[in-house]
């Protein structure tokens, strides 16, 4: 079934402001899984039927029973993906995988080993890899391109929208071979991809308030849909923080005086001749818990080494901010207001 109007949307659920995902299916009869569609990497992957019971973020996810399908093709080579939390190991297997709606015959991971830091905190089954296929482990051709060689979408783009009130229904949408205009206002501006290959772009500095304060002789921003916050070099991070006032808590986050949110300065990501600012409506997660208020700063410092490094990533809370088209087309990455 051609997508209408040659394009296919997929609403997400918005868990948290932290977790965006949307239903898929895999097999004959259909067999459905909520996955996050992660621009951050390229491959599919659900838990298996065959996950080992030690793995309870298995028993806590959907699994898919490769037994139940009729349109099952066996392939069995090994597979592992290292997250920097640790890694999911499993095996490929073959089966029709329809995405809003366009079913494509797909190769992809069964997990036989989920680790339970962080996938047990998941409210998705798996991740379906948005990104190029360079990014691609074991050289699997990814959904999105294995949609695109069918010549069903009236562009070769896809687009996400990120709902930042969790009351909004629905709490995001997936546009494959488009743009939705109910969900951003103003024109987009575009700027390339900084290597084929990659969702990222130079980012030509980073400020804070007035002050040009990191990221001054040019850096990378990957655009990750995949990842919750926006993360920094821990350098760059630390002045941040000490800047905005905020204290460090044990676990690593940073938190700042709830009463004290409405000073906070502007954060601004300059891309492709555009300043793209965050409020501190856009970076505090402002949490109520036994009756006290805590409000947690929403950047983390990663430190990524050279050559890719240093980086930041701009994940869903940026995302939240700006409606972003990802187009395969011309290799670049086009920004506007979302609603
Ligand atoms: C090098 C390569 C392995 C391709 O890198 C990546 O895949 N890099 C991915 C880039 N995008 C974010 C991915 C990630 O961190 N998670 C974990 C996660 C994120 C948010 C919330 C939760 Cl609960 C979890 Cl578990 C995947 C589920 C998307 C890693």
């Amino acid at each position: 079934p051609s997508p209408k109007n040659g394009t296919a949307p997929t609403p997400l659920i918005n868990y948290l402001d932290t977790q965006y995902f949307g239903e898929i299916s895999i097999g004959s009869p259909a067999q459905m899984f909520n996955v996050v569609f992660d621009t951050g990497s390229a491959n599919l992957w659900v838990p298996s039927h065959s996950c080992s019971p030690l793995y309870t973020a298995c028993f806590t996810h959907n699994r898919y029973d490769a037994s139940k399908s009729l349109t099952h093709i066996y392939n069995g080579t090994g597979f592992s993906i290292q997250y920097a939390s640790g890694n999911v190991r499993g095996f490929l297997s073959e089966d029709v995988v329809v995405v809003g709606g366009i079913p494509v015959v797909q190769v992809f991971a069964e997990a036989t080993a989920l680790p339970a830091i962080p996938f047990i905190f998941a409210k998705f089954d798996g991740v379906l890899g948005m990104g190029y296929p360079d990014v691609a482990i074991d050289g699997i051709t990814p959904v999105f391109d294995r949609i695109m060689s069918q010549h069903v979408l009236k562009q070769n783009v896809f687009s996400v929208y990120y709902s930042r009130d969790p009351t909004h229904i629905p709490g995001g949408e997936l546009v494959l071979g488009g743009t939705d205009p109910n969900y951003h206002t103003g024109s987009f501006h575009y700027m390339n991809t900084k290597e084929k290959g990659k969702w990222e772009v130079v980012m030509k500095g980073v400020s804070v308030g007035a002050d040009m304060l990191f990221c001054m002789n040019g850096c990378t921003a990957v655009i990750d849909t995949g990842s919750s916050y926006i993360t920094g070099p821990a350098s760059s991070i630390s002045i941040l923080m000490k800047t905005i006032g905020a204290v460090e808590l044990a676990e690593g986050g940073y938190t700042v005086n709830c009463n004290l949110v409405k000073l906070l300065p502007t954060v601004a990501f300059h891309l492709g001749g555009q300043e793209y600012s965050l409020t501190e409506e856009d970076y505090i997660l402002w949490q109520s818990e036994f009756g006290e208020d805590i409000c947690s700063v929403t950047f983390k410092a990663l430190d990524v080494p050279p050559p890719t490094g240093p980086i930041w990533i701009l994940g869903a809370n940026f995302i939240a901010r700006y409606y972003t088209e990802f187009d395969r087309g011309n290799n670049r990455i086009g920004f506007a207001q979302a609603i």
